[in-house]
Formats: C-alpha cells, sequence, structure tokens
C-alpha cells in the first residue's frame, strides 16, 4: 500500500477500536446465547439414556427392558410408544397432577429413544433439526408451504394440454 494510500493513523485507531467493539458484542452475543449448564446437564440425559438403551442391542431381554423391547420388534416397539403418547395426553387433558405429567412424559421420551434406536436415528440428527427450525414462526413455515403447494400445483396446471 502506498503511502498516500495508508489511512491516517486517527481512521487506522477509529477502526481498529470499532473491530474490538464488535468481538465485544459478538461474545457477548455468543455468550448470551450459550446454553446454561443446569438446561446443558438436564438436555444430556437423552443422549446418555440412548448411548445405554443402543448398548442393550444384543443384551439379554430377560435382564433389560430395553432388549426385551427390542428382541419384540419395530411394530411392538412403535405401539408402545403409542401407548405411552396415549397415557401421557390423559393425564394433560386430565389436568390433576403435574407429578404424574412428568412421570407419563419421562415414559414418552424413554420409548421414543427405544424407537430411534432401532431406527438407527442419532439424538443429534433431532437436535440438529430442531436447531434449524429455532426462530422460524410455525404460522409462517406453514404458510410458504402452502405457497410452494400453490406454485407447484399452477405449473402442473399449466402443462395439461
Ligand atoms: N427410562 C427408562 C424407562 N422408562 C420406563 N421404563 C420401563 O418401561 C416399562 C413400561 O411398562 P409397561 O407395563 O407399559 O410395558 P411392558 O412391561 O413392556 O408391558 P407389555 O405391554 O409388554 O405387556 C416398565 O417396565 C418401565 O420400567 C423404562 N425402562 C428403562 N429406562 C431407562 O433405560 C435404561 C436401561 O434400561 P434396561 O434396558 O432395562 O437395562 C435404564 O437405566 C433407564 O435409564
Amino acid at each position: 500500500m502506498a503511502k498516500s494510500d495508508k489511512p491516517a493513523l486517527s481512521s487506522r485507531k477509529v477502526k481498529g477500536d470499532k473491530l474490538k467493539a464488535n468481538k465485544k458484542t459478538t461474545a457477548k452475543r455468543i455468550a448470551s446465547r450459550a446454553v446454561p449448564a443446569e438446561r446443558g446437564r438436564d438436555a444430556a440425559v437423552l443422549d446418555r439414556l440412548w448411548d445405554t438403551i443402543e448398548s442393550r442391542r444384543n443384551a439379554d431381554p430377560s435382564a433389560s427392558h430395553s432388549a426385551r423391547l427390542m428382541s419384540r420388534g419395530t411394530a411392538k416397539i412403535a405401539q408402545k410408544f403409542g401407548e405411552e403418547a396415549v397415557e401421557c395426553l390423559i393425564e394433560a387433558v386430565r389436568g390433576e397432577s403435574k407429578a404424574a405429567l412428568v412421570a407419563e412424559s419421562a415414559d414418552v421420551l424413554y420409548h421414543l429413544l427405544v424407537l430411534w434406536v432401532d431406527a438407527d436415528v442419532r439424538p443429534d440428527a433431532v437436535w440438529a433439526e430442531l436447531t434449524r427450525r429455532e426462530g422460524v414462526s410455525g404460522i409462517a413455515e406453514k404458510a410458504s408451504r402452502l405457497r410452494a403447494l400453490r406454485v407447484s400445483q399452477d405449473v402442473e396446471t399449466k402443462k395439461i394440454p
């Protein structure tokens, strides 16, 4: 850079200060988005539970409930998940006991994880999908799907002779 092209010292200092300020703001933004330690621990329970269930794939069905479920096949696993989901929704509609709803919710999650292990779905894939959806309103997402459907139907209509 020719001497004359160099920004004046004061201008470079301002730019440097701005950069520092931006870095600070970015760091603050990232820190504010970071998962609090408490929440991180709770979410990690699901990762650990998936690993445990996965480790039971070929275990003795008389010693492991997960092994027993998986030995009975995908249809049975799906059926158990459905039953637990219904029990959970019954507790929610009844609305009498938060503790009962919490217990039923844990049953649903356990059975959902058995279903994932059986289907070779890793929790990371689901977490990534949830992360991808973060900040996208369900209303806006549905509206964009409907718009896309209408466009594709128009295209098909034009193709009809
Ligand atoms: N979170 C759970 C969990 N939640 C529910 N359950 C079991 O799920 C079963 C549901 O009972 P049901 O009578 O509805 O089902 P069922 O016995 O299959 O009855 P049928 O429909 O076959 O007649 C109970 O036996 C519960 O104990 C669980 N079993 C295991 N886990 C976790 O999985 C880990 C591994 O468990 P094992 O695979 O048993 O070693 C454990 O350390 C836990 O962390």
